[in-house]
């Protein structure tokens, strides 16, 4: 291997600690950051994202609050919870985990958060201020994913950036942060014609497909750095979209799948309930911790 492994575990653990240390201050002013997370149904790997985010909310000094509902509930019964939630002013934050089951609205569930309380980002508000350069709640796969970029390249400014998926909790937003950092970003679908060709002039490569071994060695420019979102179960176990053994010998810099992109998710979503109760509470920013 040659490339230089992004290490996003370790970066995650980091993060976490200058949250928990923020966390420790509010709480001296007599503020907790409280995050609700609601689980519908009963999907094995939405259980064990929600067992972790639980755990290291609680460790960081964060309350964490968590709502099983069955995979029957009806949506009425989610949005009064969603209302509750919403009015609590012991919650923050408040995470819907997606996908919800199909007899459910995700974007009536999602519009119904407080704006203010969407820690995922993914509210229309959110979206449309991202979009505009305002201040927003950003969605924590493309934070952490920026987070892990600047740390590698320092400026993004003028690089060519192929974003890989289209999808509103990865693809877009990642390919607006992108921008607002000054990369030339292309986003690539099901329907991108040459992709190889495509990807091969890219110095950036996020790959958010969701298929395994997607995005092959021949396929990356020498020196490009690799952001690989994709998280895929298979016999062979946690693989990401990129062939990373092949990937590897060719990139300056790539993640790796597990201990990539996925911890700094969960580390961003608390960075996201800290930034929310500051403002909930008329105070700045916590730094760092915002794009
Ligand atoms: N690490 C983490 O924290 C997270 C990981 N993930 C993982 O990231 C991956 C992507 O997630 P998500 O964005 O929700 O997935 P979606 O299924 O919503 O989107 C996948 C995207 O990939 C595109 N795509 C599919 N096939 C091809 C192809 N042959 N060529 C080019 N593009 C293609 C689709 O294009 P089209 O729009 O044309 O159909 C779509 O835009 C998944 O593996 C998911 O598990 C997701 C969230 C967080
Ligand atoms: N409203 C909502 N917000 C989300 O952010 C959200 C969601 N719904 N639905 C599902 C996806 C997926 N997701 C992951 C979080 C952590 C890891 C993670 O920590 N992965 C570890 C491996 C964990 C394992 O072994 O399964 C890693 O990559 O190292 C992965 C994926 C958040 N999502």
């Amino acid at each position: 291997m040659t490339a230089t492994l992004i290490d996003g575990k370790s970066f995650a653990a980091g993060l976490r600690q200058r949250i928990a240390e923020h966390t420790a201050a509010m709480k001296e002013r007599g503020i907790t950051p409280g995050l609700a997370v609601v689980l519908v149904g009963e999907d094995p790997a939405s259980q064990v994202y929600v067992r972790s985010k639980g755990k290291q909310t609680r460790e960081t000094g964060m309350n964490s609050f968590e709502h099983r509902l069955p995979a029957d509930t009806p949506e009425a019964e989610l949005l009064a919870l969603v209302g509750q939630l919403n009015e609590d002013p012991a919650v923050n934050g408040i995470l819907v985990q997606l996908p919800l089951p199909g007899h459910m609205d995700e974007a009536a569930v999602i519009n119904a958060i407080r704006p203010e309380k969407d820690v995922d980002g993914f509210h229309i508000l959110n979206v449309g201020r991202l979009a505009t350069g305002q201040k927003a709640m950003v969605p924590c796969t493309p934070l952490g994913s920026l987070m892990l970029l600047r740390d590698q390249l320092g400026s993004l400014s003028g690089k060519n950036a192929l974003v890989i998926g289209r999808s509103n909790i990865v693809g877009k937003p990642m390919a607006q942060l992108l921008l607002r950092d000054s990369a030339t970003v292309t986003i690539a679908h099901s329907r991108t014609c040459d992709l190889p060709d495509l990807c091969r002039t890219a110095d950036i490569v996020i790959a958010a497909v969701g298929r395994a071994h997607f995005v092959k060695g021949d396929w990356i420019k020498p020196g490009a750095t690799v952001i690989d979102v994709g998280i895929n179960r298979t016999d062979d176990g946690l693989v990401g979209d990129v062939d990373f053994a092949a990937a590897s010998q060719v990139a300056g810099a790539i993640t790796p799948v597990p201990g990539g992109v996925g911890p700094m998710t969960i580390a961003c979503l608390l960075a996201n309930t800290l930034t929310a109760t500051a403002r909930a509470n008329g105070l700045p920013d916590p730094e760092g911790l915002t794009p």
